[in-house]
């Protein structure tokens, strides 16, 4: 197995859609194996040159707000069969940790954030490109929780960002990468044949590269 073409699988979908639980079921399948996951949101621009305050100012959900090169390079890396040093987010300081991981290359490299579907550089990469495609008030509710007990912030912080930035940019940006999408997972990661149906895939196309 170790020699083959490793396949690159997309999931993209709003903020709170369940991009992480499918992620987490899909790696559950193949971490026996040989499966690397990459956060696009741990590619966001370093900011430790701003002060905290001006952090806060940052539109979080535009796509400029990543560092898509690096991303990309460190795919390309990955699909040569080297290990990268990928990068570590702090959301509650909002700006990049010190601290990197190293990732060795594996068969499956699972690429999960908001916008993974809006570059074409990346799109292009992708084997297999998932939109998980969940309601607006789901996501909302869930990200209230999510962000107050894992990403440090107030009920009041995250509703004013939401119907600043994260609603106007999700159907600026993140909505019409659907269309991308080979397809489109109702409500994430607790939709068992929607899995069950890309893990045949993954399985199917693994079997079909041959050994070098
Ligand atoms: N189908 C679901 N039903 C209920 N809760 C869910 C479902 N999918 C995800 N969640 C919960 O919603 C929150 C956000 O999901 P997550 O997978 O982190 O979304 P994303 O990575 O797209 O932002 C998490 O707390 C997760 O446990
Ligand atoms: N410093 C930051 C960085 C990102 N965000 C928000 O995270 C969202 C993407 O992460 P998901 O796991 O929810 O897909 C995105 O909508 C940003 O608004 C942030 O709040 N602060």
């Amino acid at each position: 197995m170790k020699s083959r073409k490793p396949l690159v699988i997309g999931i993209a979908g709003g903020s709170g859609s369940g991009k992480t639980s499918v992620t987490d079921s899909i790696y559950d399948v193949f971490k026996e194996h040989s499966v690397v996951v990459i956060e696009q949101d741990y590619y966001y621009k370093d900011q430790a040159h701003l002060k905290f305050e001006e952090r806060l100012e940052t539109n979080y959900d535009h796509p400029l707000a990543f560092d898509t090169d690096l991303l990309i390079s460190q795919i390309q890396v990955l699909l040569d069969r080297k290990r990268v040093e990928k990068p570590v987010y702090d959301y509650a300081l909002h700006t990049r940790s010190d601290e990197t991981i190293t990732i060795e290359p594996q068969d499956v490299i699972i690429l999960e954030g908001i916008l993974v579907l809006e570059d074409a550089r990346l799109r292009e990469l992708m084997d297999i490109k998932l939109f998980v495609d969940t309601d607006a008030d789901l996501r909302i509710i869930r990200r209230i929780m999510r962000d107050i007990k894992e990403r440090g912030r107030t009920i009041e912080s995250v509703v004013e960002q939401y119907l600043s930035v994260v609603r106007p940019m999700h159907n600026k940006f993140i909505e019409p990468t659907k269309g991308y999408a080979d397809i489109i997972i109702p409500e994430g990661g607790h939709n068992g044949v929607a899995i069950d149906l890309i893990v045949t895939k993954i399985k199917t196309i693994l079997e079909s590269r041959t050994e070098l």
